[in-house]
């Protein structure tokens, strides 16, 4: 139980992060030019890296996701193959932002022959993407917890209907800044993720989302403020703003917490860009003051993180 361990800063230089919480509609076009707009409000305030919501691009539901799915392999894929890939890294680029672009239902097609026919296979995924700078590709997370809740009298969903799960945990690389963890939704719920996320260097956990009216005003900013605190890192949750004429109402309340697990920023239901400035000092006080990773003790239990752990080393 060492206590004077020295460790590196895990973010370099502050940088500001902004959430969109975007209203979307059916129209998927309208939708990308709209986001596109909300990114250039974003990178106007000063943010460097930017998040959009869960399903951005479309309503959200299991009977939407397949007739919104894009193909994205192989890589990158053709305009025609997915039209919000090519809107994301235009997005990334004009305006020089790191971009966490929501997410998107995904098809992804496997052809098996037998003899003497072919069957096609068709999986759905929901896909995050998240481009540089200069618009390239950085990682793919696909959601790999699924939204499966039955809460009787007050809201049920079945993701599984029709989507199947990722199974890697994500991180990226900002060279500028450091680390970062990306999930979706639903993920929030594992602290498992955060956790591991947290101990292989990450600033910052972010995290599209769209919860409801039932579990949103309970469990949202508990769940931010918890995967916060745990970890001693800034956490992001972006959801879509909130259509009352939508089959899906999303609860909003987009929102960043800070490694003490204090809401910086927090949106209401409708259509915002809230901004919040991340300091690598905010994360080194937290862990100076409480000290858990000096405390930790992995004599009495070991560290799941280093052990065997689905994820590409960013
Ligand atoms: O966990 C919840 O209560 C909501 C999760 C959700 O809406 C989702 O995963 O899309």
């Amino acid at each position: 139980m060492a206590s004077s361990t020295t460790h590196a800063p895990v973010l370099k230089q502050p940088v500001k992060l902004a959430c969109v919480q975007l209203a979307a509609g059916p129209d998927k076009t309208a939708n990308l030019l709209h986001a596109a707009d909300k990114v250039r409000e974003a990178a106007s305030a000063g943010a460097k890296i930017v998040v959009l919501p869960e399903c951005f691009n479309s309503p959200y539901g299991c009977d939407h996701f397949p007739s919104y799915a894009e193909t994205l392999l192989p890589s990158p894929p053709s305009r025609d193959q997915s039209p919000s890939f090519h809107a994301l890294s235009a997005m990334a680029r004009d305006n020089g932002v790191y971009l966490i672009g929501g997410s998107i239902p995904e098809l992804a097609t496997t052809t098996t022959t037998g003899p003497g026919e072919s069957e096609v296979k068709k999986t759905y995924y929901n896909t995050s993407l998240t481009f540089s700078p200069t618009g390239e590709l950085l990682t793919t997370h696909r959601k790999v917890h699924l939204f499966d809740i039955d809460i009787p009298g007050k809201f049920r969903f079945r993701e599984s209907d029709v989507l199947s799960p990722g199974n890697k945990l994500t991180m990226v690389d900002l060279p500028e800044y450091g680390r970062v963890g990306i999930a979706i939704c639903y993920d929030v719920r594992f602290p498992e993720l955060a956790m591991i996320a947290a101990r292989k260097g990450c600033f910052a956990l972010i995290y599209p989302g769209a919860f409801n009216m039932t579990t949103g005003p309970l469990h949202w900013q508990l769940l931010a403020r918890a995967r916060a605190v745990d970890n001693q890192v800034y956490v992001a949750l972006c959801s879509p703003a909130r259509d009352m004429s939508a089959g899906y109402h999303a609860w909003g309340h987009s929102l960043v917490v800070d490694p003490m697990a204090q809401v910086l920023v927090e949106a209401e239901e409708k259509e915002a860009v809230v901004v919040a400035e991340l300091d690598g000092n905010k994360i080194e006080e937290a862990r100076k003051g409480i000290p858990l990773r000096d405390q930790r003790r992995f004599d009495v239990y070991p560290d799941v993180s280093q052990g065997k752990v689905n994820f590409e080393e960013p």
